[in-house]
Parts: structure tokens; sequence; C-alpha cells
């Protein structure tokens, strides 16, 4: 029998402009009438190369929101001509592994049903991303596209009548308008788990882990109830060995147990806690999607996001993905500590700074002029594909500690006495009102055009500085020469310390103020002193100049990392 598909009449929804990583919002708002099916239709009209005989793969973080969400995928895939739909078992599906099922596969793209590190919940946020045929997010001239036709969408293509099951994995036939339409349901972590074995040396790992060249490494991951549950299990427990203390919260649930899936200090307390009374010697937490990772040592010892990244690219030779495919060039995000930059310097390969936003590096990758790159978001990957990916951040740090067979507290010390320490933190003042902080942003903005705000001294608590440039961050990519302007607002000393203001572009609702601060110091007495107290007084410059506290009426920020 061919089932029959509509074309219903909709109107334009303001506001379906896909920020950093998709469209995010209240999950309410998903749920208006034709809310979810304009935005899915503005998708797939903007797919360039067209649907016939395409195939996409879906899937999420699990979040609620998100079975009902790949339902009207999958009916509205059939209705445009889609050929095929790849889903995973109960729309289960990590971002990374979306990425790497999209390359593995070769097919068009994929839609990634999540709103990464947000809270889920009928009262919580959802999000719908997509990724193009690289297994990156989609460019901006992509999702440009997506906005547009959401401003004028009059109506969209759907299959009503197809009913699939996606509980259980197989493949289900269909003949939609006398075309085959097939919807493959797949075992949510077999692609990705046979990848990692590929790319990283797993009885290396499971014998640091189990012991069985010395003391046995005890690990501590907490998947804060999100995507990474089902992988964490499969990976640290049953193929690498840990024991089953070794994993918490490995149930994915569709409100994350109403927490925060987001790996920082604040939002993974449990987690800093469990490591501090515990006898673990590395600890990790993932967020709702499985991008973002945060790797915690003895004690609780944290490595920023920054640090991470420039470790794992100072030890590629731990890991035999690396050895296989040498490293060409290295990147991180312009908020992000400069600590990479000096391991490409040593290494003699390029380095790039590029905007906020995995999707910057996709380009680079596909170039094959970068292999290895981090954000100060909790974001670490590599061009194994086109994604951040937590478990592989895991992973890298697990190969390092088997190979060095060492702490990963003496991992840091012995990179700084290297390169020396780019102190970093990251303020974060969370759903502030919008009004007040585009005018701060604005007002920092002017000063980048300001001669007499170069050449200024500022100074607290006996610190000085002197600025030496500021500017509003504009990158233009080196591979199809787009650019992007005002990334947000670089304070630079002379000293080569910075900070930097910026509008979080992943929010929900109202602003969220992000400000980091970086300083470098090469004198080894320093390297163990709290990046808080070292840092403090260009925190207070940061503060004063850019008049925060006015502008926001905060006198704390939300999140410190
Ligand atoms: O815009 P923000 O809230 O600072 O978030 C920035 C981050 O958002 C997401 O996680 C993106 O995938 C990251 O690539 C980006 O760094
Ligand atoms: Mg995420």
């Amino acid at each position: 029998m061919s089932l029959t598909c509509y074309t219903k009449a909709t109107k334009p929804f303001q506001g379906q402009k896909p920020g950093t990583s998709g469209l995010r919002k209240a999950v309410k708002v998903f749920q208006q009438d034709h809310y979810t099916e304009n935005f899915v239709q503005c998708i797939l009209s903007a797919m360039s190369g067209g649907l016939t005989g395409s195939t996409l793969v879906v899937g999420g973080d699990g979040r609620y929101f998100g079975k009902k969400a790949c339902d009207t995928i999958i009916k509205m895939c059939a209705g445009n001509g889609v050929r095929k739909v790849i889903v995973g078992e109960n729309g289960i599906l990590s971002t990374p592994c979306v990425s790497c099922m999209i390359r593995k596969y070769k097919t068009s793209g994929g839609i990634v049903l999540t709103a990464s590190h947000n809270p889920g919940g009928p009262d919580a946020d959802f999000g719908i991303k997509f990724n193009i045929s690289n297994g990156g997010p989609a460019p901006d001239s992509v999702t440009n596209k997506m906005y547009e036709i959401s401003r004028e969408i009059v109506e969209y293509r759907i299959c009503p009548e197809l009913h699939c099951d996606i509980s259980t994995p197989g493949t289900q036939q269909f003949v939609v308008e006398n075309r085959p339409f097939t919807v493959e349901v797949v075992d949510s972590v077999k692609d990705y788990v046979d990848y990692m074995k590929e790319i990283f040396d797993f009885p290396a790992i499971k014998d640091l882990i189990t012991g069985a060249k010395g003391q046995p490494l005890k690990i501590l991951i907490n998947a804060m109830h999100g995507v990474t549950g089902p992988y964490v299990k499969k990976i640290f427990l049953e193929e690498l060995g840990a024991s089953p203390d070794s994993a918490v919260n490995i149930v994915p649930l569709e409100d994350f147990g109403g927490h925060h899936p987001d790996p920082n200090l604040t939002y993974a307390a449990d987690l800093v806690k469990a490591m501090k009374e515990g006898d673990f010697g590395f600890g990790a937490a993932f967020d709702g999607d499985g991008d973002r990772n945060m790797i915690l040592g003895h004690k609780a010892f944290f490595v920023t996001p920054s640090d991470s990244v420039a470790v794992i690219a100072d030890n590629t030779d731990s890991i035999p993905y690396f050895k296989k495919n040498g490293v060409k060039g290295l990147a991180r995000s312009m908020p992000t500590g400069c600590a990479i930059d000096r391991v490409a310097e040593k290494k003699g390969v390029e380095v790039f700074e590029v905007p906020t936003g995995w999707k910057y590096f996709g380009n680079l990758m596909d170039a094959g002029r970068l292999s290895i790159c981090g954000e100060e978001s909790f974001g670490t990957g590599s061009d194994h594909i086109r994604e951040k990916d937590g478990i592989w951040a895991v992973l890298a740090w697990l190969s390092i500690l088997a190979a060095r067979n060492t702490t990963v507290e003496q991992v840091l010390l012995s990179h700084w006495g290297t390169y020396g320490r780019n102190f970093f933190t990251r303020y974060d003042y969370e759903n502030c009102e919008s009004g007040p902080c585009n005018q701060m942003m604005s007002e920092l903005d002017a000063m980048s055009s300001d001669p007499g705000a170069v050449g200024k001294e500022h100074t607290h608590a006996g610190k000085t500085y002197k600025v030496a440039k500021i500017d509003n961050f504009e990158y233009t990519d080196p591979i199809d020469g787009s650019v992007a302007k005002k990334q947000g607002v670089r304070v630079l000393m002379t000293d080569g310390s910075r900070f930097v203001f910026r509008l979080s572009g992943t929010g929900s609702s109202g602003a969220t103020v992000r400000m980091y601060v970086e300083s470098y110091e090469s004198d080894p007495s320093t390297f163990t002193k709290d990046a808080q107290d070292v840092l403090k007084p260009l925190v207070e410059i940061a503060l004063s100049v850019s008049k925060l506290k006015e502008f926001t009426g905060r006198q704390q920020p939300t999140v410190i990392t």
C-alpha cells in the first residue's frame, strides 16, 4: 500500500533563527501547532543538492519531546522525498555518534535533537540542529538560508499515515507515493564504539584501569543522566573492565534528573565532591548530548579545557590515530586560553583562532589543515569526526596516563614546566536582561574605535596592566573566505594577558554574559597557585572597564570556571 503525503498550510513563526548550535527554545515553544514542522521543513528545504535519494541520520540526547520530534521528522522526511532515515534506537544517539554515522554511511547529513547542556523536561529546553554531510554543524550559509525560509514559509509536506516503531533495531520498508522509503533503527552505540576502538589502544587503557601492570587506576565517570550513559556502560564497564562503581548516572532521563547536564565545577558538583572525598585517580563528566567533557584528577584536581586540549596536542604519540595520520594543525576558539598555541609553536604546526562554535573548525579539518582543537566551553576533539567529543577526550586522557604511567596532576605540572602556564577563568552571568547587556556590549565595542583606550594603564591590588589593543573579534575563514564579525570584544594587554566579553549564543531566554580572563606566567613558583587568586586583579579591572555590575545588576556571576 502506498502512503499518501499531504501539504499543510502554515504561517511563519518569529525567531526560528538557529544559534551557535541549532534552534534552542523551551519545549513549550516547540509544542505549538506547526512550530516543529515549520523548522524541520526549513532544514529539509535548505539542504543543498536536494532530497531525492538522500539518507539522513536522526537521533538525540533522549530529552523530553525527543521521541515526538523523531516521529515528526521521519514523517516529514517521507513527505519530502528523502529515501532513507537511519535513527537511533528510541531516538537515542549522542551528538558525536551522529557525526560519526553521517561520515561512516556517507549520508547527506543528520538532524540532532538536543539542547546540549540545557536542562530538559516539559518546562525546560529542546533543540533541533542540522549537521551537513561532513558530519559537522551546518555553517552560517546554511543556517541563514534556513532562517530566510522560516520567515516566508507557507506550507510543509508530511506523511501522517506513516507509523514506524523506533523502539527496536531493524529495517522498516514503506512505500510513500509510490516511492520506496526506509527507516533503519540502529543500536545507539555500536558504530561509535567500533570507531573508538580504531582510534585508541583499548588493551593499553584496559591494563591501566584494571591494574594489569601495577596499581589499577580508579576512575569515576558521571554521565549526568544524559545520552552518554549507554556509551559509558559499553566502553568503560564492558570493554575496558572498569568496576561497576566507576560509572554513575548512566541511565538517560528525559529531564536529566532535574539537573543542568553541564560538566563544569558548578553543575557537576557531585562529581567534584566524590573526587574530593574518594580515592579516585581520574574523574570525568559529560553534558546532555555527549560532546562536552570535564576532566578531574585525584582530589578533584581541575584541568581547564584550555589546558586539556593543549596536553592532548602535546601527547599525540600516545594515540594510535595520530601516530597513523600525523598532526596537521591545531586550533582553539578565540576566548579559549592560549596554551595550545605554545604547543603548536614547539611542534612547528599551524594554529588557528576561530570564533566560538565548533562549526568553525570544520572547513579547516576538511581541508586537511587541522587535527586537534578545543574550546574553553568544555569542548575537545579532533578530525576523527566533525563535532567535539566528550568520550573521545576521556579516552585520549586515559591513553596519555597509560603511556606515561603518571597522574593527571603530574601531567599538568610537567606541561607547565615545559611551556609555562596560561591561567584562565571564565565568569558567566546567566539569564540577564537583554537590553542592558546589549548596551554593555556596544559600549565595549565602541572602545575598540576609541584611540584613547589604547595605552591606558589599569591598576588593581598593586598589579598594573597596559592596554595594547582592543577589538571586536572578526574571522575570515582561510578556506572559503567567509567572514564572521563581532565575535566578542577583546582587551589585550601589553604583557599578553587579556580579557574578553561576549554574549552566549546558546541560551534559550534572556542574555548570558561571558567574561574570559587570561594571563600567562613563566615563573614556576606560580604554577601551583589558585587561578582565581592569580587572576583576581585582572578580573576586577575587567569588571570595572565593562561596568558589568551596573549593566547587569549582578554582584556575583552564576558560574565561575
Ligand atoms: O555561546 P556559548 O553559550 O558561550 O556556547 C558556546 C558553545 O556552544 C556550544 O556548546 C557549541 O557547540 C560550542 O562550540 C560553543 O563553544
Ligand atoms: Mg553539548
